[in-house]
């Protein structure tokens, strides 16, 4: 009770204003600290101002600092967040919201005191139903095509039709589509907007065409 007391429902409105004006939330994992501004910039520039930034790399936590220097209008997730630590970390790195891909009770209870905002990953009714708990409102569903997709997504609008997710896992142009059509999806994301062979060869150019594409391709 005192959990669902202290959630603002402001939180539930944060995570609409980023979530929202982004259709397609591109996942970045930068190998090379030199490759994240021109990458983001790219991105950016192609009209995907939301950006989630995994911290699977080494130099993540660096590249996010940057990122938030240089592209003050993007909003940055930061994505594969595990433990409160790596929450906290993301924080002080800039983080605008910080995306995990499941949850722990701890994470739960911990996002509910942060300043930044949290996009829960859940898979199941269950982990929905732990996040509701806590007053979370708005989820990533990961791993979106292997945890039943659309039908899935469908499904849990049956008991909890006030809850709304961002897809990802799986996603790409040719399903995008279809969840974007679903009432409950405000965003998909993924990683087909950065692919590591065009960022190994740093054509930005091509990143920022898929990004345009994608902006004017897929609207909710
Ligand atoms: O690291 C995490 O926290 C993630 O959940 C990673 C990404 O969201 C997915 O790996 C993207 O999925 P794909 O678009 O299928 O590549």
């Amino acid at each position: 009770m005192t959990i669902e007391k202290q959630l603002p429902s402001t939180r539930t409105t944060e995570l609409d204003s980023i979530c929202l004006k982004a259709e397609v939330i591109p996942v970045l994992s930068i190998e090379r600290l030199e490759d994240a501004v021109p990458l983001g910039r790219a991105l950016v520039e192609g009209g995907l101002t939301v950006l989630e930034v995994t911290l699977r790399t080494d130099c993540a936590l660096e590249a996010i600092r940057r990122l938030r220097e240089a592209l003050p209008q993007a909003s940055i997730g930061v994505g594969t967040v595990l433990t409160p630590a790596q929450y906290r970390q993301a924080e002080q790195a800039g983080a605008d919201f910080v995306v995990t891909p499941g949850t722990t009770e701890a994470l739960y209870r911990y996002g509910v005191t942060s300043p930044v905002p949290m996009l829960p990953g859940v898979a199941t009714v269950s982990e929905l139903m732990t996040g509701w708990q806590y007053g979370y409102r708005r989820f990533k569903f990961f791993p979106a095509e292997a945890s039943g997709g659309v039908k899935a997504l469908k499904s849990f609008a049956g008991p909890i039709p006030e809850a709304r997710f961002c897809p990802t896992g799986g996603i790409g142009v040719n399903n995008a589509e279809d969840y974007l059509a679903l009432k409950n999806v405000m965003c998909v994301g993924g990683s087909w907007l950065t692919p590591k062979s065009l960022i190994d060869a740093e054509d930005w150019d091509a990143i920022r065409s898929l990004a345009r594409e994608a902006a004017e391709r897929f609207h909710h």
